[in-house]
């Protein structure tokens, strides 16, 4: 059977799209180059003068049968698509990104590990407010065989006129009774001229949320050699919070924890919005511990358990949750702090979930 007409431009067409996917991916591999350098020299891989400037010479040059607009549009399409590749070739090098590393951070807080498959509960107060609040707190957690204790020493409160922390005495306090008990403690700097300073007193560095995106704080959270607490910044997008864990990273410490506690949004009857699902998106995304602090993200004692336990079922190394001998005379979070009986009471509750059902 003889070619007709129809057979023979369709034909033509085939070898025209050939030549055009050729083309377009000389096209794309350029941009990838081009995304290399412009990583290179820290400029944005967006720029829409020169995507004007190559638009106004394509539709000067265009002679039809496709009109300006048509143009236009094709190449907005292909530019855009360029720029992803630029982009996601960027991700794909993050050093806290799972393309990187397939296997599990696990993280080493003298020699308690998180990460490495057996969730943790961390506890302890809002803040360091005395030697004996920080102690009776201690020993109850001792007895209930917790082994990492939290307490805030220097407080980043939204008011300047609420308590600030005991700062440098405050770490000393901790020290001190975590010595006493063979705990290992946690807490936030917010000075990155403290940081060396705070390492000869604790074992994790906290780095706030309103803190995850100081630049000089992440950086000096690198340079050093000890454990890092990252928290989510309040309004922080995942993609953010990898980010600033990726400073910290890239300087070379890579004991590296991640904690989800709750973001921004129009709800009120929670302090914050437990973010469940950038648990499962965080773990995919990245090979470092994630853990969430079910007080803050929460501010709320009657759902902490079963928050926490959406997050172990979520896929959660770890859990961090707020103690006080007296809740309502804290000095921070006396609403949201739990007593020793109802501390027992919930950790028993998280340590017995089973997803099984019963
Ligand atoms: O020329 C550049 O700077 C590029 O990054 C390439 C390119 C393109 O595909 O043409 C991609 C993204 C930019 O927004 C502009 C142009």
């Amino acid at each position: 059977m003889s070619e007709t007409k129809l057979d023979q431009l369709r034909k033509r067409l085939d070898e025209v799209n050939m030549s055009l996917l050729d083309l377009l991916s000389e096209r794309a591999r350029i941009a990838q180059e081009i995304g290399i350098e412009k990583e290179k020299q820290g400029v944005p891989k967006f720029d829409p003068v020169r995507e004007n400037h190559m638009l106004a010479e394509l539709t000067s040059a265009n002679n039809g049968p496709f009109d300006d607009e048509t143009i236009r549009h094709l190449f907005k399409h292909i530019f855009q698509a360029s720029l992803k590749l630029q982009q996601v070739d960027h991700t794909k090098h993050l050093l806290v990104s799972r393309k990187k590393q397939k296997e599990d951070t696990i993280v080493s807080i003298r020699g308690v590990e998180v990460g490495g498959g057996s969730p943790i509960m961390i506890a302890g107060p809002c803040s360091v407010e005395s030697y004996e609040q920080v102690r009776q707190v201690a020993a109850h957690l001792k007895t209930s065989g917790i082994t990492v204790m939290r307490g805030g020493a220097f407080k980043p409160r939204t008011s300047p006129y609420d308590f600030q922390g005991l700062g440098i005495e405050g770490l000393r306090i901790l020290k001190e009774v975590a010595d006493e008990f063979g705990l290992r403690t946690i807490s936030e700097i917010v000075d990155p001229a403290h940081i060396e300073l705070a390492c000869q007193y604790i074992d994790v560095i906290q780095i706030g949320a309103r803190n995850m995106q100081n630049f000089e704080l992440l950086k000096a959270a690198g340079d050093i050699r000890k454990p890092i607490l990252l928290k989510r910044g309040l309004a922080a997008t995942i993609d953010e919070f990898l980010h600033a864990a990726e400073y910290i990273v890239s300087r070379g410490n890579t004991q590296v924890m991640l904690i989800e506690r709750g973001i921004r949004t129009y709800e009120k009857a929670t302090r914050n919005t437990l973010d469940i699902s950038a648990l499962p998106i965080l773990k995919q995304e990245s090979h470092l511990p994630v853990l969430v602090d079910v007080t803050h993200s929460t501010g709320r004692k009657d759902i902490l358990a079963p928050c926490a336990k959406a997050a172990l079922a979520a896929g959660a190394d770890g859990v961090m949750v707020e103690v006080h001998p007296n809740p309502a005379t804290a000095l921070s979070d006396a609403q949201q702090q739990l007593n020793f009986e109802e501390f027992t009471r919930f950790y028993d509750d998280v340590r017995n979930f089973t997803l099984v059902p019963r």
